[in-house]
């Protein structure tokens, strides 16, 4: 990330600040949606709407690809495969990405997992923000969108722990049953995270091991957003909520 883009920049006659852009990569259900829960907590921004936010996370799954009718059919059966790069819309979630970093307000889709498409009737609006997070499985892997994140955390969950969370999830959440989260897994998820998303590690600036369990590594990265933000004089609506012990 080049200086001139973190700095102000004149978008649409105001003066807008480029937002402090996190990306959050880790394998499924590595815990990266709760890292980001957990950040966003501590930086008070929970229970403020959407436009309040200075805080605000997006999710890669926003930007996966219009499926066809026989891509559908494959998903239906487990049979597609959703952990490989070819899965994402690449040029639209860069284009939003730059959107978001040149002040723009954004609209975004949110991702229906029970039909494998985009809920183009369910719209998130991005406002600016001071701080945006975005994570995914492969918010690392593309070198365009990777190189316009200001810090990249990549949360490092053990395969089992893994596993044993996304069964019950998919099943609960997503609409699954066992056999077809089971071959998913062995046929896609695991060979893809070994080939793509594993790799992209070496790109983090903080690897998190245990996820949202790491309080000491969530606290270190929060007080460091709040040095970048407040370095440069952005802190409209931010404050810690749950200061980090201090060592006496
Ligand atoms: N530290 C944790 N301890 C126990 N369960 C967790 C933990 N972190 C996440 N989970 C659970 O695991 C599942 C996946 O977590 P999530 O944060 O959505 O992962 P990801 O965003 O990486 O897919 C969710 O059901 C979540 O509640
Ligand atoms: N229609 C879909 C789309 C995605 N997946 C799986 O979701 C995983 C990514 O989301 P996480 O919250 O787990 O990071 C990815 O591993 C895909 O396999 C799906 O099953 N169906």
């Amino acid at each position: 990330m080049s200086d001139s883009r973190r700095n102000s920049c004149k978008i649409n006659g105001s003066n807008n600040k480029t937002p402090f852009l996190i990306g959050v990569s880790g394998g499924t259900a590595s815990g990266k949606s709760t890292v980001c829960k957990r950040i966003m907590e501590k930086l008070g921004q929970v229970n403020k709407n959407q436009s309040e936010r200075q805080v605000v996370c997006i999710s890669q799954d926003s930007f996966y690809r219009d499926l066809t009718q026989a891509e559908i059919t494959k998903a239906e059966k487990g049979q597609f495969n959703f952990d490989h790069p070819d899965a994402f819309n690449e040029i639209y979630m860069k284009e939003t990405l730059l959107d978001i970093l040149a002040g723009k307000i954004v609209k975004i889709p949110t991702y229906d997992y029970k039909n494998h498409t985009l809920r183009k009737d369910e719209i998130i609006t991005i406002y600016p923000a001071d701080v945006v997070l975005f994570e995914g499985i492969l918010v690392f892997y593309f070198p365009e969108v990777r190189n316009l994140f200001h810090m990249k955390l990549f949360v490092d969950t053990d395969s089992d722990t893994r596993l044993a969370r996304r069964v019950p999830r998919d099943i609960n959440e997503r609409g699954r049953d066992l056999e077809q989260v089971l071959n998913q897994y062995t046929n896609f998820v695991k060979p893809a995270f070994e080939e793509f998303c594993s790799p992209t590690k070496k790109f983090a600036d903080v690897i998190i091991p245990r996820g949202a369990d790491n309080v000491v590594a969530i606290d270190l990265i929060v007080l460091h957003i709040m040095d970048i933000v407040r370095g440069q004089n952005r802190m409209n609506g931010i404050q810690v909520i749950a200061q980090p012990k201090r060592i006496k």
